[in-house]
């Protein structure tokens, strides 16, 4: 891999976004080389919110800067972000080795530090040996660690993870979540996680955003709103009050 890198703070600036009847409101800051949690209610806005600073979706109104760089209207591959999803992640007929290379070169023009980067990010993630194989012979969560390998190739100071291991069973989330914590001490990459389960924000001492409705409503130190004197509504989402 290519050394330290540094993390980039990430910033919505009044941003506005609608879905049909859906009027989501973003406004938050995450400082560089944070972690970040977004949880909350299912269709409360979580994936729509990185989707903006991917850039998969634009604004209606409202800025997104990345290290005080306004990205709103740059195209997702020009942005310095990288983005893990739920699954879906690679292309079924191509090995380990070269679902990892696209992250470095699309074309798959090679150079010999290329191929050292792809080699040592797969190191990385625990996968030397299987180079060769296709996705169809890896466990769900080899799967992942190859797309998240791909991320890092990428060499982009912002990784945004969409319930990258909702479908891995608690062990291996566990495990995941372990991954990340090594990776983001090496690399210091600013990282937003959507997750539906708030303990992975402890298990991170993730900054935490809780999202309802299309807008943040409660963010802060995971520790501190996820404890008894958090907010009400956040409560609510955990089932801890009714
Ligand atoms: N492509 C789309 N077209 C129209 N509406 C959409 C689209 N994608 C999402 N929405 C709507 O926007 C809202 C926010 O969706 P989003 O996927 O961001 O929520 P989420 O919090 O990630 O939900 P979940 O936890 O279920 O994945 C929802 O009301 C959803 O129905």
């Amino acid at each position: 891999m290519s050394g330290r890198r540094k993390g980039a703070e990430v910033a919505l600036k009044d941003v506005r976004f609608n879905y049909g009847e859906m009027r989501m409101h973003f406004d938050l800051t995450v400082p560089p080389a944070r972690i970040a949690a977004i949880i909350g209610p299912s269709g409360s806005g979580k994936s729509t919110l990185l989707n903006l600073i991917a850039g998969f979706e634009t604004p209606q109104s409202g800025e997104i800067l990345i290290n005080g760089v306004d990205v709103t209207r740059i195209a997702p591959e020009e942005r310095p972000v990288s983005m893990v999803f739920q699954d879906n992640n690679l292309f079924a007929h191509l090995d380990v080795e070269t679902n990892v290379a696209l992250g470095r070169s699309p074309k798959l023009k090679l150079t010999d530090a290329d191929r050292a980067a792809v080699n040592s990010a797969i190191a990385r993630v625990g996968l030397t040996g299987k180079e060769k194989r296709k996705p169809e012979a890896l466990s769900g969560g080899e799967r992942q660690r190859v797309a998240i390998a791909r991320a890092l190739v990428r060499n982009r100071p912002v990784l945004l993870l969409d319930e990258a291991f909702a479908s891995l069973g608690p062990a291996l989330r566990n495990q995941m979540l372990d991954l990340v914590k090594a990776l983001h001490q090496e690399m210091s990459m600013t990282i937003l996680m959507v997750t539906h389960h708030p303990e992975d924000a402890l298990h991170l001492d993730a900054m935490l955003f809780f999202l309802e409705n299309g807008a943040v409503t409660a963010r802060g130190p995971a520790r501190k709103l996820l404890s008894d004197t958090g907010p009400a509504a956040l409560k609510r989402y955990m089932g801890t009050v009714t």
